[in-house]
């Protein structure tokens, strides 16, 4: 195995041996032999910015583990609360840490009402539900003055909980706000996910029973979206958190990353693509548009995968399961007609496009009642446990503040001009 690489250093015409670290070259190593010379990798298509033993990601195989478990397993056996104390500990929970786990989550779903009442019912009537979550969670930053205290194990603790207990509490008031309809305060007899579609759909009492093939599938996509490595929004997170600021202002800048379409707003996207192209009849014509430049496939690509996403094949099994309950959703036809119509083309395969987490999860939220403004909310519910997992790693590595360099390329030293001689 290569230990080191051999550069020439063209300013000197030195040859320099830059050792490798697992695969890399360290850049505290390249800075010692190479002051002054930075990688141009502005997209970080070729960065590891950091060492982690949470997710495991082979994009060209297709292969993607949490802590060393294949993702099909977890999604078979294991349920959303489980997987977020296995991203976060490491290992999965005894039965006793488990109930622990549960009943400390349970605890803290309630959110103060004043979120509630003067933070979120101040948007205008037709605010988005995922610009609302952005800025509720970093407004919990000023409710938990604690969460400063990120060295302290027992606050930081207490605020991983309070983040993964009152997500879907804030998602459910933004969506019940939007479309004007009393808060729901959590039912802590439920567990999380049929709590979180109480919260979302109860309109009368005693309580809300979810159909449990709906929760099964809600807790499978949960297991599904908690965690992809150094994503947008999880580089967001560690980014923001090496500052050390407190977490909740680390998980809204991540929720913002995660609100493009790009990224986790890409399950909207897809919807309304699907809804665009209307009919199987359109899908030839719409594929050749996308070929000749006009916008992307929403829902396929991936900066990793060079594969078929595994968590979108899992996803199209489970949408199955759903519309046994729900009914079809009539775009299942379109979208599995430009499935097939992309896998079978050059411009595709060439590319190595394939369809992504997105492209079926969209489908299974619509036929279940979500409106799409809530896909992303939805996304950002069981990331949240993924972003606090990196967080943790990224504080217990002391690793250093991200900072960048950059290539400038603006102008030379000029002189100011007074305004009344400028042209
Ligand atoms: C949860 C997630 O975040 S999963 C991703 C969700 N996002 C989407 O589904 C949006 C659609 N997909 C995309 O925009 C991209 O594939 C991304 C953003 C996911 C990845 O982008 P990158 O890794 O930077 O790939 P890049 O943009 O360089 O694309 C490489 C080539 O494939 C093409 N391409 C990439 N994605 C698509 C697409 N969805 N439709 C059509 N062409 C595409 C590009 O035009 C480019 O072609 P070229 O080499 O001829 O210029
Ligand atoms: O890994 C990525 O770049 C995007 C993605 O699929 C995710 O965040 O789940």
């Amino acid at each position: 195995m290569t230990e080191s690489i051999t550069i020439i250093d063209n300013r000197t015409g030195n040859q320099l041996e830059i050792p490798i670290v697992r695969g890399g070259v360290s850049a505290a190593e390249w800075q010692k032999l190479l002051p002054g010379i930075w990688f141009f990798d502005p997209a970080f298509m070729a960065t590891a910015a950091c060492d982690s033993a949470i997710t495991y990601l082979d994009g060209e195989a297709g292969i993607l583990r949490y802590r060393g478990y294949p993702i099909e397993e977890l999604a078979e056996r294991s349920t959303y609360l489980e997987v977020a104390y296995l991203l976060l500990h490491g290992e999965l929970p005894t039965a006793e840490q488990f109930e622990q786990w549960k009943h400390d989550i349970t605890y803290h779903t309630f959110i103060h009402e004043n979120v509630r009442k003067r933070f979120l019912e101040g948007f205008h009537y037709d605010a988005h539900p995922m610009g609302m979550l952005v800025s509720a969670v970093a407004a919990l930053s000023t409710f938990y003055l604690d969460a400063k205290d990120i060295f302290n194990l027992e606050s930081r603790n207490k605020q991983i909980i309070r983040l993964i207990a009152k997500m879907p509490t804030l998602a459910a008031a933004a969506h019940r706000f939007s479309v004007g309809m009393p808060f729901v305060y959590p039912d802590n007899s439920l567990d999380y996910c049929a709590n979180f579609l109480s919260m979302m759909w109860k309109v009368a009492e005693p309580r809300y029973e979810a159909h449990p093939t709906l929760v099964r599938a809600l807790d499978i996509l949960f297991m599904l979206h908690a965690d992809h490595e150094q994503n947008c929004s999880t580089t967001a997170m560690r980014v923001v958190g090496s500052s050390h600021a407190d977490p909740y202002s680390a998980c809204a800048a991540a929720c913002a990353a995660l609100y493009g379409p790009r990224h986790g707003g890409a399950n909207e996207a897809v919807i309304r693509m699907l809804t665009q192209i209307g009919s199987m009849e359109n899908v030839p014509a719409f594929v050749e548009s996308v070929k000749q430049g006009h916008g992307r496939l929403q829902g396929f690509g991936h900066r990793v995968y060079k594969n078929y996403d595994p968590r979108a094949k899992i996803i199209k099994r489970t949408a199955d399961e759903v519309f046994a309950v729900t009914g079809k959703n009539p775009l299942l036809d379109i979208a599995l007609k430009l499935e097939e119509i992309a896998l079978a083309d050059e411009y595709f395969v060439s590319r190595k496009l394939y369809p992504n987490v997105d492209f079926y999860s969209g489908l299974i939220y619509q036929a279940m009642g979500f409106p799409l403004e809530m896909f992303p909310v939805l996304f950002a519910i069981p990331r949240t446990s993924g972003w606090l997992a990196h967080w943790v790693e990224m504080l217990d590595q002391d690793s250093k503040i991200a900072r960048p360099r950059q290539i400038y390329s603006g102008a030379e030293k000029r002189d100011y001009v007074p305004m009344d001689q400028r042209s």
